[in-house]
C-alpha cells in the first residue's frame, strides 16, 4: 500500500484503559507497594484498521461509548494506542473539545492569538487571518472583551472560527449542528463545502443520520471498540439506524414492563428507576422548603454552568401536571418546569428574565420560552424566588434535556447571570408511533367523489 496516498492511516490500533476497583489499588500498584498488578484491562478499542484518503469526508457514527472519542484522541496524538499505529500527514484541526485551548480571562483577540501560536502559526500569519476569524464568528465589539463574558453560543462561534481559520490539512468535526443558530451552521457547511473542494481530509463525528448521508464520503460503524461496518454512508446509516431503532425497542419494552406492573401493584416503577431520590414520587412542595434543602436538588450533572452570577439558582424540578417530581412523560403531559432563585443582587429587575429551552441530544432548541420575551417582570427582589412553566410539549418519543437561564436582557446581545446546560434530563414514551419532531393533533377527514 502506497501510504501516500493517504492523509490517516489506522493501522490495528487497540486501546486498553487500566479499571482500577477503587482509588487505593491506583496508587498501590503505582508505587510498587504489593508488586502485584491490581488493575483489570478495558479494551475501548480492537484492531481498528482503516485509512483516509486525501480530501475524503469520514463519517464515523456509533453509540455512546462505542470508541469514538478514544479513537480520535489516538488521531489527534492526545492519547496513544496499546496496540497499532497511526500515520497522519498534514496540520489537524480538531472542533472536539471547542475552546479547549482557550484563557477565559483573555479577550477574544488575545484568545485567537493564543490558539494560533497553538497551532504553530507565526505572529503574522494569524495578523493576515485575524478579521476573517473575527468576521466568522460573529461577536462585534465582545471580540475585545474577556471570553468569560461571552454566551454560550458565542464562546463556540470564536472557537470554531479560530478553529477553522488556521488552514487544516484534517479537520475533525463533532457535531456541527449544535454549535450557533441556523444561519451560523449553514455558513459553516458552505464553509466546510470550500475545504471539501480545497481537498481538506475532514472526520465528521456525529449522530445525525441526514448529514452522515448528504456530507460523507464514506461511513464507519463503531460498536463495542470495533469497527462493525464500513462504506457507503446511505447504507451504514441504514443499519445503523435499524440497529439503534431495535435497542430503542427494547428499552421501550422494558418500560411496558413497568407501566404493566404499575397497575397491578400501584406502586410507579418508573419513577423509582429514575432517580433514588427520597422525594420522588412524593409531592415536594418547594414553598415550605428551607432553602438549603431545595439547594440539594440542583444536582451537578450539567453539561455547562457558567454565567457571571453562578449560584443564583438553588433549584430546577421537572414535574408533572400534579407537582409530582418526574423524568418520564407522554406528549399530551403537561410538564412543570419549576426553577427556584434568590434574585437579590439584580439591581435591574424589570430587565431580568428567567428562560428555559429545551433540547434533543443533538442540542437543537426545540421549545424555548422567556419571561422576558412573554412579558412577565419582577417586581422586587427575593431570596426564594419561584417560576413555574407548565406546558404540553407534543415531543416525539425521545430524549431531551433542559437548559435554564438567568438573564440580563438591558442589551440586544443577551448577557447571562447563570447559565445551566443540562439542568435537567427527561424522556417522552409514547404508544402510538410518532414520526417526526412533534405530535401536534391533527383533524384528519377521509371523504370520497362518486
Ligand atoms: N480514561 C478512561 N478510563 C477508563 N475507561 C475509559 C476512559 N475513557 C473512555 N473509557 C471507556 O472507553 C469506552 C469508549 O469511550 P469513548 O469515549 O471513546 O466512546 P464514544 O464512542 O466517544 O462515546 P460518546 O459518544 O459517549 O462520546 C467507554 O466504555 C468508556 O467508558
Amino acid at each position: 500500500m502506497n501510504n501516500l496516498e493517504y492523509k490517516i492511516v489506522v493501522s490495528n490500533v487497540s486501546k486498553s484503559y487500566k479499571m482500577y476497583n477503587n482509588p487505593i489499588d491506583k496508587m498501590k500498584e503505582g508505587l510498587s507497594l504489593t508488586g502485584k498488578n491490581l488493575h483489570t484491562n478495558f479494551w475501548a478499542l480492537k484492531n481498528v484498521d482503516f485509512q483516509v484518503e486525501r480530501g475524503e469526508i469520514l463519517g464515523i457514527m456509533g453509540r455512546n461509548g462505542a470508541g469514538k472519542s478514544t479513537l480520535l484522541k489516538i488521531i489527534t496524538g492526545v492519547l496513544r494506542p496499546t496496540y497499532g499505529e497511526v500515520l497522519v500527514e498534514g496540520r489537524i484541526s480538531s472542533l472536539l473539545e471547542l475552546g479547549a485551548g482557550f484563557n477565559m480571562e483573555y479577550s477574544g483577540i488575545e484568545n485567537i492569538y493564543f490558539y494560533g501560536m497553538l497551532m504553530k502559526l507565526t505572529r503574522e500569519q494569524i495578523d493576515d487571518r485575524l478579521q476573517e476569524i473575527i468576521d466568522f464568528a460573529e461577536i462585534g465589539d465582545y471580540v475585545n472583551q474577556p471570553v468569560k463574558t461571552y454566551s454560550s453560543g458565542m464562546f463556540a462561534r470564536l472557537a470554531f472560527s479560530c478553529a477553522i481559520n488556521v488552514e487544516p490539512d484534517i479537520l475533525i468535526v463533532d457535531e456541527i449542528l449544535s454549535v450557533g443558530d441556523m444561519r451560523f451552521q449553514s455558513k459553516c457547511f458552505n464553509k466546510f463545502k470550500e475545504f471539501k473542494k480545497k481537498g481538506v481530509t475532514i472526520l465528521y463525528v456525529g449522530h445525525d443520520v441526514g448529514l452522515m448521508k448528504t456530507f460523507c464520503d464514506s461511513t464507519i460503524w463503531m460498536n463495542n471498540g470495533e469497527i462493525e461496518m464500513t462504506g457507503d454512508p446511505a447504507y451504514v446509516v441504514s443499519k445503523y439506524t435499524e440497529f439503534m431503532y431495535l435497542d430503542d425497542i427494547s428499552e421501550f419494552t422494558t418500560y411496558k414492563m413497568f407501566q404493566k406492573d404499575e397497575k397491578k401493584t400501584g406502586v410507579n416503577n418508573r419513577e423509582l428507576m429514575n432517580s433514588g431520590d427520597e422525594t420522588t414520587n412524593k409531592k415536594f412542595n418547594l414553598k415550605n422548603e428551607s432553602v438549603e434543602k431545595i439547594e440539594e436538588k440542583i444536582g451537578n450533572n450539567s453539561i455547562t454552568h457558567w454565567g457571571t452570577h453562578v449560584g443564583m439558582v438553588k433549584c430546577v424540578m421537572l414535574a408533572d401536571g400534579n407537582d409530582i417530581e418526574k423524568t418520564y412523560f407522554s406528549p399530551e403531559d403537561i410538564i412543570k418546569i419549576k426553577v427556584v432563585f434568590d434574585s437579590t443582587a439584580i439591581e435591574n429587575l424589570k430587565k431580568f428574565s428567567v428562560a428555559f429551552s429545551i433540547k434533543n441530544k443533538e442540542g437543537t432548541d426545540l421549545i424555548v420560552k422567556s419571561t422576558y420575551d412573554e412579558e412577565i417582570y419582577f417586581n422586587s427582589p427575593k431570596k426564594k424566588q419561584f417560576v413555574t412553566f407548565s406546558l404540553v410539549t407534543h415531543l416525539a418519543v425521545g430524549e431531551y434535556y433542559l437548559v435554564i437561564a438567568l438573564e440580563d436582557r438591558k442589551n440586544p446581545a443577551i448577557m447571562y447571570y447563570e447559565y445551566i446546560e443540562g439542568a435537567k434530563y427527561f424522556k417522552i414514551y409514547s404508544d402510538k408511533k410518532i414520526f417526526g419532531i412533534v405530535d401536534m393533533k391533527t383533524d384528519i377527514k377521509i371523504e370520497s367523489m362518486e
